[in-house]
């Protein structure tokens, strides 16, 4: 049987990942693929409880980090592994990348402990692509603005944003072979090209 991949989607609130998910199954699903879409924090009915608590209530910076894996956990026993054994292909809107960049880059909780914390929950898997959709900070606060009432998240000010920014473009840099930066001030069609290449890449020749 072949090997699903797993994919994730990043970047900070607004810079547009989510419009490009449906794409990008779309795509996979058109050359015969298995895709299952999932997001965190989330993903599972008890990551969704979490999700609504890490959205809208305040808590200690370790309390936030300690959840967003606690769910992850969930996730991945219940959704990302069992789909990857199976040998679909598994696309998630965050993963560990976004508490790096939150709760590392943002809220500035020191990055060993959150290692700490990925080594326990995760050891041995990574995502084969991370997909890092980059703007700066007005551009995504535009976007953000023009479409939904905000969340605990997407109330924090831009430095905030500044920082979770830079904690993402760090981790690209440190990771490069699983990391694509992708251009996400240009127009939708654009970036959709752009998606189309690097997929047909990772997945290889059609059959
Ligand atoms: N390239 C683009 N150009 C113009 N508008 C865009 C572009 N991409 C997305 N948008 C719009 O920006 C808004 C935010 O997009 P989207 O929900 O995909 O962002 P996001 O990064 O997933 O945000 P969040 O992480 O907060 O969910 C939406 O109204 C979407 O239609
Ligand atoms: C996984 C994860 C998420 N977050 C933050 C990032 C966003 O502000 C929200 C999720 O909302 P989205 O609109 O669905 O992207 O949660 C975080 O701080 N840490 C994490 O690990």
């Amino acid at each position: 049987m072949a090997s699903g991949k797993f994919i994730t989607f990043e970047g900070i609130d607004g810079a547009g990942k989510s419009t490009h998910i449906g794409f990008v199954a779309d795509l996979l699903r058109s050359r015969g693929l298995n895709v299952v879409t999932t997001r965190e924090p989330g993903g599972t009915a008890l990551g969704e409880a979490l999700r609504e608590v890490l959205l809208h209530q305040k808590m200690h910076l370790e309390t936030e980090a300690m959840l967003m894996f606690a769910a992850r956990r969930e996730h991945l026993a219940q959704v990302i592994e069992p789909a990857l054994a199976r040998g679909d292909w598994v696309i998630s809107d965050r993963f560990t990348d976004a508490t790096f960049a939150y709760q590392g880059g943002g809220r500035q909780l020191p990055l060993a402990k959150l290692e700490a914390l990925e080594q326990w929950v995760h050891p041995h898997l990574q995502p084969d692509l991370t997909l890092l959709f980059d703007v700066p900070l007005e551009v995504a606060r535009m976007r953000l603005d023009a479409t939904r009432t905000l969340d605990k998240f997407e109330q924090e000010k831009a430095d905030f944003f500044a920082a979770t920014r830079a904690e993402y473009l760090r981790r690209a840099a440190q990771f490069p072979q699983r990391f694509r930066i992708i251009d996400a001030t240009r127009t939708i069609p654009e970036i959709q090209q752009e998606l189309a290449q690097i997929i047909a890449a990772l997945q290889g020749p059609a059959a």
